[in-house]
């Protein structure tokens, strides 16, 4: 048996000659990159990829080993195409708002609802018409059909969580996320003038406004009846004008739709937010653009998504939510949904998007925007 001794020094020895190799075979990548970019030839090719590890796999002599050599392969691939980034130019196209003034906004509800808050509180005045819809698709059905230049959706409650639907309509439809408002909820139960808490004993609202509410409902024993929006709830128990029948919407709510408060902030969490986002037709990003929101799909393959992990923790982003949702007619495959903090003004980052779309199966950049506060 070699001793230890001659084992390291042997080991060492072919560690100095592979060294060599990987740099003798990372400066080839540079040439390689230099001629794709002057023939304007797709950079990565993902067919490519199968082929040279196949080639690499009929050479490998102690079978036992394929495994490993078929890592390896892939490694050295990863990081070449990650080296090859750093020479792409990184340029940013105009990125500004088509409209700024003037604007047709979309939202699901009616008056008095929070969809209808945020748009207020988020474009104030640059609004010309609002327009509403009755279902959080028809908006985006609204901007497809250039009915409104953008929609205002809610996409996430910080108590609740996501709001799946409009997730994977963002993903369907192929729309950017072009501005973000976190508005503070407050929850209240509705009844008819003249009515109390004792009278109700079913509310109806929408179903975040029901899960928000969920242990005052618990605790008064009301049942709970899922409506397609908070205030459009509100309006349904106005008309039907029954004491033992409530709603959980928002005060301005109850004063639009001649209801009182019985119970005023009853969410179960006190710092109820819910985030909503603008969608529009174009990628945006301002100077005060601060928040990048990805969706991509990976390969079956061992550490695929910690590569794409280890892109954002290499480049010192600050990664802010990872949600994943299945794939429609594909079980158990997914979606990734990833925030980061950063700009698109940024070289490193627009550098991290670069090195993302080379290491994943698909990648879309869904939106660079300024996050605003209500
Ligand atoms: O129903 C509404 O008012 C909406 O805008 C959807 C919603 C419901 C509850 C909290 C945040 C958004």
């Amino acid at each position: 048996m070699k001793d230890l001794k001659t084992c390291r020094d042997e080991i060492d020895a072919i560690d100095q000659k592979l060294i060599a190799l990987f740099e003798e075979r990372m400066h080839i990548c540079e040439d390689v990159i230099e001629y794709k970019m002057a023939h304007h030839m797709e950079i990565f090719q993902s067919g490519r990829e199968t082929e040279v590890i196949e080639k690499n796999l009929k050479r490998v002599q102690d079978k036992k080993l394929a495994p490993y050599v078929r890592n390896f392969v892939l490694q050295n691939m990863n990081l070449s195409k990650r080296y090859q980034t750093t020479f792409l130019p990184g340029e940013i196209i105009d990125l500004k708002p088509a409209k700024e003034e003037n604007l047709i906004v979309g939202y699901q509800g009616v008056p008095g609802s929070f969809s209808y808050e945020a748009m207020e509180s988020y474009f104030g005045d640059r609004v010309a018409f609002k327009v509403n819809y009755p279902h959080f698709e028809d908006v985006f059905k609204a901007l497809k059909a250039h009915e409104i230049d953008y929609g205002i959706l809610p996409l996430e409650n910080s108590t609740t969580g996501a709001i799946n639907d409009n997730y994977d309509f963002i993903n369907d439809y192929g729309f950017y996320i072009v501005g973000e408002l976190s508005l503070s909820v407050s929850q209240n139960l509705l009844g008819i003038p003249g009515s109390t808490i004792d009278d109700i004993q079913t509310v109806y609202s929408h179903s975040q406004g029901l899960l928000q509410t969920s242990q005052f409902l618990a605790k008064h024993h009301i049942a709970k009846e899922p409506y397609p929006n908070t205030a459009m709830a509100a309006s349904y128990v106005s008309h039907l004008n029954n004491k033992h029948i409530g709603a959980i919407a928002s005060k301005k709510a109850a004063e639009l739709y001649g209801l009182d408060v019985l119970a005023s902030d009853i969410h179960n969490d006190k710092s109820n937010h819910t985030r909503f986002i603008v969608i529009g037709h174009n990628l945006e990003s301002s100077k005060q653009a601060s928040r990048i929101s990805t969706v991509f799909t990976l390969r079956h393959e061992v550490g695929a998504l910690y590569e794409v992990l280890q892109i954002i923790k290499d480049h010192q982003i600050n990664m802010v939510r990872i949600e994943s949702r299945p794939i429609q007619s594909s079980p158990w495959e997914y979606y990734f949904y990833l925030d980061f903090d950063g700009s698109l003004h940024d070289p490193n980052v627009v550098r991290t998007i670069d090195e993302l779309r080379a290491c994943t199966y698909t990648f879309r950049l869904i939106g660079n925007y300024e996050r605003k506060i209500a």
